[in-house]
């Protein structure tokens, strides 16, 4: 079974606007909500690959119930924990010339309800894949991911993290199977700007000293670089297409390399997540099985 935790899941509110100008009231063209948040961003893609997961982490409040109602009606299947107090969070992407993000900060998750979290993962068995994407509010400590792991390390299960600087560093000593920072994150992991690929596999190779298993580097429009189990290097470039949202492109490349991965060797679980990121670029949401298929043939 694999199980997605997103610890701060959000309403993506994506805002169309021809011009923006800060300090004036600006109109939308046109709107859109999306359920989001990593993890569930991942859940969502999964299901597009025929890969069922359960949906775990924290929600909150009205917005909490509208995105566990939502994912129920998309078929996934979720166990969150409810928190008594405060709002899931609304995200606001907004898509003028540029596109710029502005990501609330999400309710306060007391200890009890990580305990609750807790036990519902240590129900885990060998075998299950367990994906760890996004942030954490900042009620919480940033070794949080880290004791996940610690939790679960007498387990033979595939973890995957998807999260930036000491989140993910934390989790390292875990050895987990999988982390997908992009070039920037990567870059600031080491308080250095990356330019070039010889540098981006350098500070890749770091991470795997490290401890990571697999490090797969994004780099949006440039592609992606994998440093396998091996130490082998694999690159990729992108799909073709008009690129109309980028949010959960990351994502979709976790769901599309965690699903090849299930069926086939790293050059597949590469493509599938190379398609899997196109499909969600070239799309207004997330990436489509039918979009997912049509850029998988053309790698
Ligand atoms: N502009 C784009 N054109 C084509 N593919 C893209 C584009 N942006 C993202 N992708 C695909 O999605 C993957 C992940 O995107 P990226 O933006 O690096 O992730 P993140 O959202 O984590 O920063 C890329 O490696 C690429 O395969
Ligand atoms: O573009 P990415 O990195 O795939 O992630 C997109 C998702 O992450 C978010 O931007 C939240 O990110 P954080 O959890 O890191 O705050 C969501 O709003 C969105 O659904």
């Amino acid at each position: 079974m694999v199980y997605t935790v997103t610890f701060n899941p959000a309403i993506d509110y994506v805002v169309h606007t021809g011009e923006m100008k800060l300090g004036s009231t600006n109109r939308s063209d046109r709107e859109e909500m999306y359920f989001g948040g990593k993890g569930i961003n991942v859940s969502i893609v999964l299901r597009e690959l025929d890969i069922q997961s359960k949906a775990l982490g924290f929600t909150a409040g009205f917005t909490g119930e509208a995105i566990e109602n939502g994912l129920a009606e998309m078929g996934i299947d979720t166990d969150f924990v409810h928190l008594k107090k405060g709002n899931s969070r609304i995200n606001v992407k907004i898509k003028s010339a540029e596109e710029t993000e502005l990501n609330g900060q999400g309710p306060d998750i007391d200890d009890e309800a990580v305990n609750k979290l807790f036990a519902k993962l240590d129900k885990l068995q060998d075998g299950d894949t367990l994906i760890l994407a996004g942030s954490i509010p900042a009620s919480l400590p940033s070794d949080i991911y880290e004791k996940i792991l610690e939790r679960l390390a007498h387990k033979n299960i595939r973890t995957v993290v998807d999260a930036t600087k000491d989140l993910l560093l934390n989790v390292l000593k875990y050895k987990p199977f999988l982390i997908k920072p992009n070039n920037h994150e990567l870059g600031e992991m080491f308080g250095v700007t990356l330019t070039n690929d010889e540098e981006i596999e350098k500070y890749a190779r770091k991470l795997k000293e490290m401890g990571a298993v697999n490090v797969l580097i994004s780099m949006a429009g440039d592609g992606a670089m994998l440093i396998d189990e091996n130490g082998e290097i694999h690159r990729c470039g992108v799909c073709n297409g008009k690129v109309k949202n980028s949010v959960g492109a990351g994502d979709s490349m976790v769901a599309g390399f965690t699903a090849g991965i299930l069926q086939g060797d790293y050059e597949y679980a590469l493509k599938l997540g190379t398609a899997a990121g196109g499909a969600t670029a070239f799309s207004d949401g997330l990436a489509q099985k039918e979009k997912i298929a049509e850029l998988l043939e053309t790698l």
